[in-house]
């Protein structure tokens, strides 16, 4: 994995971040807050001065009590302004995160676990932003505290400076070196939370794979592995956390037990005055404070650079409409053909195999084309070319006189209704699943009217809520054929020019297929209709039948020639298709 750098680190930060004025104004309100709390000692110091003189300055004592009122109230506002900041930022970033993830191209989820993408975009953004908040800005503000506090206490007493100065850096250069190993341990730790996040989604997601392969115990023992990761990172972030804290107590004693004992002698000679040693202890106070926080902010520097760099990854990605529409397109064809056209068409999803080779066919307006081929031909390729889901390597597919690539992405998809073999399923209402993607929304009656034509409305009826019952993973189950129906209702609501059919190898019971088919006959009218056949009546009533055989087009015809002349044709439909046939 490359390693982001700092300017693109920053960049995330600035893309996102809200007005520059915002940031201004919680700036300049920690700046000086940070700064009043360099003149409380300073007031501090003369009113035990002056105590010890046994007189008393009420003004003075005022003066405090209101200095310290508006650095509490100060910082309270910044804290809050800074906060507001780093949620704006992750808000947007999460934003714009979700907004890719639904438009990154198939390629990209083929190559990725949904699980991990989760992590990144939930775990990975919430240590940007607690890093952002408790770390960055704490920094800066920390930064002048020290200055400002070296500054003053140079001036009130040089030699105590100056021995705080040799002390202190000592402890730094213990934990530099650990630094550099925290951010190795915390990138595996996140690194190894993706994965676990990622195989929790994986079982989640096929829990009934899970159930009827009797992978439990399996599935556990993997489980109990990475959990043992975690556990294993976890310890070793403690180990270097166990060096560091201590360390950095020890020293802040030692330092204090020096400057006091130092202090109360000079104070003893007559060399300080006692108000002066309460200062000076101020000082240092306001000195290690913020340095503790700021060796931490190394370390935590190094975790966010860590998630960033995974964010940033997601960010880089291409969305599918720049991909997709990288193909050159020619309007206005010379063919006055309507319909579908492969012309040519080679693909492959990786380079070392090809798939699709010269693909040549057309599938006329208002008719039926069905495709079939032996399994892992290529069928379901050929499918998601026409959708657009990945981008052909040669020649070119033609939608009446254009290339298909001349359209907007979602121009294009909006003309076609695809009903896959699974038929998924929303969580949701059935009413949300039926007019899941519509652009207008449907009126009941609409609804109703496809639901009848896809031959589910005494399904519908049956139901406690209607349309409304919830299904999916939050609500009831549907059956096979139901939720083919309610896809077939959903085709029929989007009414599309084109209607892509990967019909079911699945057995349905008669009745079902039944009404399966009829709904599918008021579907395909007046369309330009593709199926991927696996039943004998569809074939026997196609317009055309495409033979598919190893990625190319061996064949094209009607039923009863194709039946006749082409033995792989033959055989499929003796052996693939006669155990399929309930209504021919
Ligand atoms: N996303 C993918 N990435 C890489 N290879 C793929 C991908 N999808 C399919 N393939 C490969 O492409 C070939 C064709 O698959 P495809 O699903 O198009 O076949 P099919 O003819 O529809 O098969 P079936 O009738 O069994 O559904 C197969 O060898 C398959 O392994």
């Amino acid at each position: 994995m490359e390693t982001l750098s700092y300017k693109q680190f920053v960049g995330i930060f600035t893309t996102y971040r809200p007005s520059r004025m915002l940031l201004t104004i919680a700036f300049t309100l920690s700046l000086v807050q940070t700064g009043l709390s360099l003149v409380i000692p300073l007031i501090a110091m003369d009113l035990v001065n002056l105590l010890i003189e046994e007189s008393f300055n009420g003004l003075l004592l005022a003066g405090l009590v209101l200095l310290f009122v508006t650095q509490v109230v100060l910082s309270g506002l910044s804290l809050y302004l800074m906060i507001y900041i780093g949620e704006k930022v992750i808000l947007r970033l999460r934003d714009d995160l979700w907004n890719r993830v639904v438009r990154l191209p198939l390629t990209f989820y083929d190559k990725n676990n949904s699980g991990e993408i989760m992590s990144r975009i939930t775990n990975d953004t919430n240590v940007m932003k607690n890093f952002f908040i408790d770390h960055l800005v704490p920094f800066f503000t920390g930064l002048v505290s020290i200055v400002g506090s070296f500054i003053i206490l140079f001036v009130l007493n040089w030699s105590m400076a100056l021995l705080f100065l040799v002390i202190f850096p000592l402890a730094f250069f213990v934990i530099k070196p650990l630094g550099k190993r925290m951010y190795n341990v915390s990138r595996n730790l996140q690194q190894e939370t993706a994965s676990f996040q990622g195989d929790l989604s994986r079982v989640l997601g096929d829990v009934r794979l899970v159930k009827f392969s009797v992978a439990e115990k399996q599935e556990a023992a993997e489980g109990a592995k990475r959990a043992t990761n975690l556990y294993r990172h976890g310890l070793s972030t403690g180990k270097i956390l166990a060096v560091v804290a201590p360390l950095m107590t020890t020293t802040i004693l030692l330092v204090l037990v020096m400057i006091i004992g130092y202090g109360g002698y000079q104070v003893a000679t007559g060399s300080l005055s006692a108000g002066a040693l309460v200062a000076v202890v101020f000082y240092i106070f306001q000195i290690i404070n913020p340095l503790s926080m700021m060796a931490q902010f190394f370390t935590q520097a190094q975790k966010a650079m860590g998630a960033t760099e995974r964010v940033y990854l997601l960010l880089k990605e291409k969305h599918e409409g720049t991909v997709a529409s990288v193909k050159e397109s020619v309007r206005k064809n010379q063919h006055a053909f309507k319909g579908i056209r492969f012309s040519n068409v080679g693909f492959s999803y990786d380079q070392e195999r090809k798939i699709l080779r010269k693909i040549s066919f057309t599938a006329e307006e208002d008719h039926v084309t069905a495709i079939v081929g032996p399994s892992g031909t290529g069928k379901t390729t050929v499918f998601s070319l026409l959708e657009r889901f990945y981008l052909i390597d040669e020649g070119d597919i033609f939608y009446n006189s254009d290339s298909i690539y001349s359209y907007t992405l979602e121009e294009w998809r909006r003309k076609i209704a695809y009903v896959s073999q699974e038929s998924p399923i929303m969580s949701g209402s059935i009413r949300k699943n039926i007019t899941y993607g519509l652009k207008q929304p449907k009126s009941d009656h609409a609804i109703y009217e496809a639901i009848n034509k896809a031959n589910l409305m005494s399904d519908i009826m049956a139901l406690p809520k209607g349309l409304d019952t919830e299904v999916g993973e939050r609500g009831i189950r549907l059956s096979g054929g139901q939720r083919q129906r309610i896809a077939i209702a959903r085709a029929i609501l989007r009414d599309a020019d084109i209607l892509l059919l990967d019909e079911a190898t699945a057995h349905l019971d008669g009745q079902s297929e039944a009404l399966v088919q009829d709904a599918l006959n008021e579907l395909m009218r007046n369309r330009t209709t593709l199926i991927i056949a696996h039943r004998i009546s569809t074939v026997q009533n196609a317009n055309n039948i495409v033979v598919m055989e190893n990625g190319e087009v061996t064949d094209q015809g009607i039923h009863e020639d194709l039946y006749k002349k082409n033995t792989l044709y033959h055989h499929l439909v003796n052996r693939q298709m006669v155990s399929n046939n309930h209504g021919a």
